[in-house]
């Protein structure tokens, strides 16, 4: 099996760089420099060319679904069905989530991110593992490296865990991040709410009971990603994140209002033009599993830009990691035979960290690699 997967002390890549100093990427310095490491210039096939036209994604009104009117429910979800049918992506409005929540959740990402490197690197990330603070990715790959900070944690709707992300922050940072954990607890709540929403309206999309995504997430563990895109002198020759599916189930993303996501529809690069009234939504490889392939995940990507940095949040919903990822009898016939093995999250996690660097194959390489560990361990 081809596996895109680039581990930096792999000898096959170029990191001879790696018997040298470690690239370091410190937003502070290399927003200024005209010339860029190698290591983030991307193929010219990959290169982001200026302006793309605008993709024309539906803007849908939650208000009447979320008190209970069944016939704008219906409507919330045809539109929804409708976007999942073409691209997977949509933004909502009227969502219900306090917009000084949101404005707090982007204020609180220039506290940490504009804080001096050592001091980022208390969270700092570990191979393999999924949370934590990544400056690029400079030690996980060795090519095609992405222009942005991210720091990472985990959410889960579990009982019991009702303080994981503010505990993760005082855990790692200290007490003067209390605050801070606070707000993104909040935050993820609320995400979490809407996703479940969400999840609503795609089962009446997909005709199966209204509650069956809604309770197969009930109990999410989900992450968080903060995403922060400094400038960058050579914004045409590298990409803030490169193109990719999301891995995880649903995405729930709030741009700012400088721009940068790029959605890759009917073979052209798009951009989702900012509205910072409204979340961006897109279903990931795991619901596209889920749906049995009926709606399939899109790829995209964010650009940078010479003069202005970017902050985006994005919500991963992800399922409870050993729960069993199979779609409802009834969207499996003859006409769409089963599409994915059955799998766990968990599995899926350890794939996208540790064996496959996410793109728009991942679930064709995940079934692969899930079948033959199958096979070589008789289960
Ligand atoms: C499970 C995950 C892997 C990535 C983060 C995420 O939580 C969901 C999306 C994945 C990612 C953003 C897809 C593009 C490549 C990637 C390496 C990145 O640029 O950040 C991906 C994330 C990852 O850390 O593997
Ligand atoms: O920052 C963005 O606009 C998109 C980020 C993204 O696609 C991701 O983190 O998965
Ligand atoms: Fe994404």
């Amino acid at each position: 099996m081809t596996i895109n997967c680039m581990i930096a002390s792999e000898p096959s890549m170029p990191q001879s760089a790696a018997k040298k100093a470690p690239l370091i990427f410190d937003a502070k310095q290399l927003q200024h420099q005209t010339a860029i490491p190698p290591q983030f210039i991307w193929p010219d096939d990959e290169k982001p060319s200026a302006d793309p036209p605008e993709l024309d994604v539906p803007l849908i009104d939650l208000r009447g679904f979320l008190s209970g009117d069944p016939a704008a429910a219906r409507r919330a979800s045809d539109l929804v069905g409708e976007a999942c049918r073409k691209h997977g992506f949509f933004l909502v409005v009227n969502h219900g989530v306090d917009e000084a929540l949101v404005a707090a959740a982007h204020r609180k990402m220039d506290d940490f991110f504009l804080q001096p490197l050592p001091d980022k690197q208390r969270a700092a990330r570990k191979l393999g593992e999924h949370c934590g603070y990544a400056s690029s990715f400079t030690g996980r790959f060795s090519a095609k490296l992405p222009w942005k900070e991210t720091l990472s944690f985990e959410y889960s709707a579990k009982s019991g865990e009702h303080h994981i992300v503010e505990d993760y922050f005082t855990n790692t940072l200290g007490q003067d991040f209390t605050h801070l954990g606070k707000v993104y607890q909040e935050y993820c709540s609320s995400m979490s709410r809407l996703s479940l929403g969400i999840m609503e309206l795609l089962g009446m999309s997909l005709g199966v009971e209204r509650c069956h995504f809604k309770e197969f997430f009930e109990a999410n563990e989900s992450i968080m990603r903060l995403n922060y895109y400094p400038p960058c002198q050579r914004p045409y020759e590298t990409l803030g994140t490169g193109p990719h599916c999301d891995p995880t189930s649903l995405t729930i993303l709030h741009q700012d209002s400088v721009g940068g996501l790029q959605v890759h529809v009917d073979g052209q690069w798009r951009s989702i033009a900012p509205n910072v009234d409204a979340f961006v939504v897109n279903i990931g490889d795991t619901f596209m599993a889920l749906s049995n392939g009926r709606y399939n995940s899109c790829l995209h990507r964010a650009v940078v830009n010479s003069t202005t940095s970017r902050k985006s949040l994005a919500f991963f919903l992800c399922p409870d990691k050993n729960r069993v990822v199979r779609p409802p009898p009834q969207l499996v016939d003859a006409a769409f035979p089963r599409a994915y093995p059955d799998f766990d999250w968990a599995d899926l996690l350890e794939f996208t960290q540790k064996h496959y660097r996410a793109d728009m194959n991942t679930m064709t390489s995940f079934s692969t690699w899930i079948n033959d560990r199958r096979v070589t361990h008789h289960v």
